[in-house]
C-alpha cells in the first residue's frame, strides 16, 4: 500500500539510492586509499609514486561530502513528494470518520505519516546502499585474498545480519512496552495543559502533576532499561568489528599478501564494518516504524473505500422531494434508543424531547448515519442511507468543533459561497449582527476551540454553520442551548424560517419549544 504510493517517484529514489551507494563507496575508498598513501610514504619513495592517491585521497573526500549532500536532497525530494500524497489520503480519511480527540491519537496521527517518510530515508534507501557497499567490500578483498575475504564475510554477517536481527527483535519489544506508556503520558499532559484552569480552581493541580511525574518516572525507567541492551548490541556490534578487522589482517598474512595491501584490507573492513553499522539503525527504525506505518495503511485504505462509496452517491439522490428518511424500529444497545421509529419527509418539523442521557443525541446520530444502529434499519428512499450521508442528513449535533480560524472560516469550512448566503445563514441565527460590531467583522479570530467567543456567540457560529451547510434534512441538537429565552425563541423562529422545504429534525429541553405550534411532530423518548 505505501510503496505503491512510491511507484510515481521510483526514478528519484532510485537516483537518491545510488547517490547513497556512492557516497558509501568513497568513504571507503577513501580510507583504504589513505592507508595506502600513508603505508607507501612512510617507506619515503619519489613524489611522483604518489601523485595519483594524493588527487584521489582529495577527490574522495570533497566527493564524499557532496555525494552525502546531493543524495540528502534528491531522497527527500522524493519522499516529500511522495507523502504529499499519503498526507492528503490520511486527512480526506480522517475528514470522514468520527472525530478523534485524545491527545495520544491526534499526536500519533502526524507522527504516523512521518513514519512514511523515515521507512524511506532511513530505512530502505540507507539499508540498500550499506547491503551493496557490504557485497562489493567482499567481492573486491575476494579479489586480494579469499581467506580475508571469507573472514570479512563472518563479520559482516553478525554485524549486517545478526545484530540487526536481535535489534528489530528488541525494538519491537520496546515498542510494545513503550506505546502505552507513552500515550498514557501524552494523555495525562494534554489534560494538564487543557484543564489548567479547572485543576487550579480546584485545587487539583498538583495531585495532577505528581500522577504525570510518576507517569513519567515509569516511562523513563522501561526506556533505561531497554536502552541499556541496546547499547549493549552496540558495543557487540564495534568489538565484532575491531575483531573482524584483526582476522582479516591474520588471514590476509596467511595468504602472504604484500604488507601494504594487508594493512588497506584491515583498515577497509574497519570502515567497512563502519558502513554495517547502518544496516543496524535501519533494523532498529524499521521494527519502530511497523505500527505507525500499520496504522496509515489502514487509514488509506478506509480513505480508498470511503471514497468509492461517497462517489456511488449521485448529487440528483440527495433531494427529500420524492423520498423520506425512514427510521423502522431502531435500537443502539447502551445508549438509549430502544424501538424508536420515524418518518421524515420534505418540510417536516419533528421536536424530540425526553430526559438528559435517554439517547435523543444518539437518535440523531442514527439519522445521519455516523451511530450504528444495532437492530432495525435506516433508509433513504427505497435504499439505505447513502454512505456519507452529509449529502442528505446533517446539522448541528453536540460538542459542534470550532476552528482557530475566523469567524468566516469557520462558517464556509471552504465551501464556497456568496456573501448573500453567508449572511443570510448569520442572520438565521443570530449571530450577523456580531459579526458587524466586531472591528475586524468576518475575520474575527475565535481563539482556539472558541475561547475567544462567549457560549451564545459559539453556538450561533456552529448553528450558522449548519444552516449554510443544510441538507434537505437538517438535524438540529438543542440550538438554541446557551441562548437567553427571547433571543431562543426568536432564533428558533427565523431557523425554521430559514430551512424552508427541508425538514427539521429538533432535540431540545426547553419546554417552550416543545410547545411550540411550529413543530408539527413530538417524539418523546423514555
Ligand atoms: N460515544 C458514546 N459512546 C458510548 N456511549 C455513549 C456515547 N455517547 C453517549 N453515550 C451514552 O448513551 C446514552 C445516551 O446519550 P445521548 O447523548 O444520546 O443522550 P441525550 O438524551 O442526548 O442526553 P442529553 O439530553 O443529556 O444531551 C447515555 O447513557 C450516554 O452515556
Amino acid at each position: 500500500m505505501i510503496w505503491s504510493l512510491a511507484r510515481p517517484h521510483w526514478a528519484r529514489l532510485l537516483g537518491a539510492g545510488l547517490l547513497g551507494l556512492l557516497a558509501e563507496l568513497a568513504g571507503v575508498g577513501l580510507m583504504a586509499t589513505a592507508t595506502w598513501l600513508l603505508i607507501t610514504a612512510a617507506g619515503q619513495p619519489p613524489i611522483t609514486a604518489l601523485t595519483v592517491a594524493i588527487v584521489a585521497v582529495r577527490a574522495l573526500a570533497i566527493g564524499r561530502g557532496g555525494l552525502r549532500y546531493v543524495e540528502r536532497l534528491a531522497g527527500h525530494d522524493a519522499v516529500l513528494r511522495m507523502i504529499t500524497g499519503v498526507r492528503a489520503q490520511a486527512f480526506s480519511s480522517l475528514s470522514t470518520q468520527p472525530a478523534v480527540r485524545t491527545g495520544d491519537a491526534l499526536s500519533r496521527l502526524v507522527s504516523d505519516v512521518d513514519a512514511v517518510q523515515d521507512l524511506v530515508v532511513r530505512v530502505a534507501l540507507p539499508a540498500a546502499s550499506a547491503a551493496v557497499v557490504c557485497l562489493i567490500a567482499v567481492g573486491v578483498t575476494g579479489l586480494i585474498s579469499p581467506a580475508a575475504a571469507l573472514m570479512l564475510a563472518g563479520g559482516l554477517l553478525i554485524t549486517g545480519v545478526a545484530l540487526p536481527w536481535l535489534a528489530a527483535r528488541l525494538a519491537s519489544r520496546q515498542a510494545a512496552r513503550l506505546a502505552p506508556l507513552r500515550a498514557e503520558m501524552a494523555i495525562a499532559t494534554v489534560d494538564l495543559a487543557h484543564g489548567a484552569a479547572d485543576l487550579a480552581a480546584f485545587g487539583a493541580r498538583d495531585a495532577h502533576a505528581a500522577a504525570a511525574s510518576r507517569q513519567a518516572a515509569a516511562l523513563a525507567s522501561v526506556e533505561r532499561n531497554l536502552s541499556r541492551r541496546a547499547f549493549a548490541i552496540d558495543a557487540l556490534a564495534a568489538i565484532t568489528i575491531g575483531a573482524t578487522a584483526a582476522a582479516v589482517l591474520l588471514a590476509a598474512q596467511s595468504d602472504q599478501i604484500s604488507g601494504t595491501l594487508t594493512g588497506v584490507l584491515t583498515v577497509g573492513t574497519l570502515a567497512t564494518g563502519e558502513v554495517s553499522l547502518i544496516l543496524l539503525s535501519a533494523a532498529r527504525k524499521n521494527a519502530e516504524l511497523t505500527t505507525p506505518l500499520a496504522r496509515v495503511t489502514a487509514l488509506i485504505r478506509v480513505d480508498q473505500g470511503k471514497t468509492r462509496r461517497e462517489s456511488d452517491t449521485p448529487d440528483g439522490e440527495s433531494s427529500l422531494d420524492q423520498r423520506e428518511l425512514r427510521v423502522t424500529d431502531v435500537s443502539v444497545a447502551g445508549r438509549g434508543v430502544s424501538g424508536v421509529s420515524l418518518c421524515v419527509r420534505a418540510g417536516d418539523r419533528i421536536v424530540v424531547v425526553g430526559p438528559s442521557g435517554v439517547g435523543k443525541s444518539t437518535l440523531l446520530g442514527v439519522l445521519a448515519g455516523t451511530v450504528a444502529p444495532t437492530s432495525g434499519s435506516v433508509t433513504w428512499g427505497d435504499g439505505p442511507l447513502p454512505s456519507p450521508a452529509h449529502r442528505v442528513v446533517g446539522g448541528l449535533f453536540a460538542d459542534a468543533a470550532v476552528f482557530h480560524a475566523s469567524v468566516e472560516e469557520n462558517l464556509t469550512l471552504g465551501r464556497p459561497c456568496t456573501p448573500t448566503e453567508r449572511d443570510d445563514a448569520a442572520r438565521a441565527a443570530g449571530l450577523l449582527e456580531w459579526v458587524a460590531e466586531q472591528p475586524d467583522g468576518w475575520r474575527t479570530l475565535v481563539g482556539e476551540d472558541g475561547t475567544a467567543l462567549s457560549g451564545g456567540q459559539r453556538q450561533r457560529l456552529t448553528l450558522a454553520r449548519a444552516l449554510l451547510h443544510a441538507p434537505p434534512v437538517l438535524l438540529l441538537d438543542e440550538p438554541t442551548e446557551g441562548l437567553d429565552p427571547a433571543h431562543a425563541d426568536a432564533v428558533l423562529r427565523s431557523v425554521l424560517s430559514f430551512a424552508g422545504d427541508r425538514a427539521v429534525v429538533v432535540v431540545t429541553h426547553r419546554t417552550a419549544e416543545r410547545d411550540s405550534s411550529a413543530f408539527q411532530q413530538v417524539l418523546t423518548l423514555s
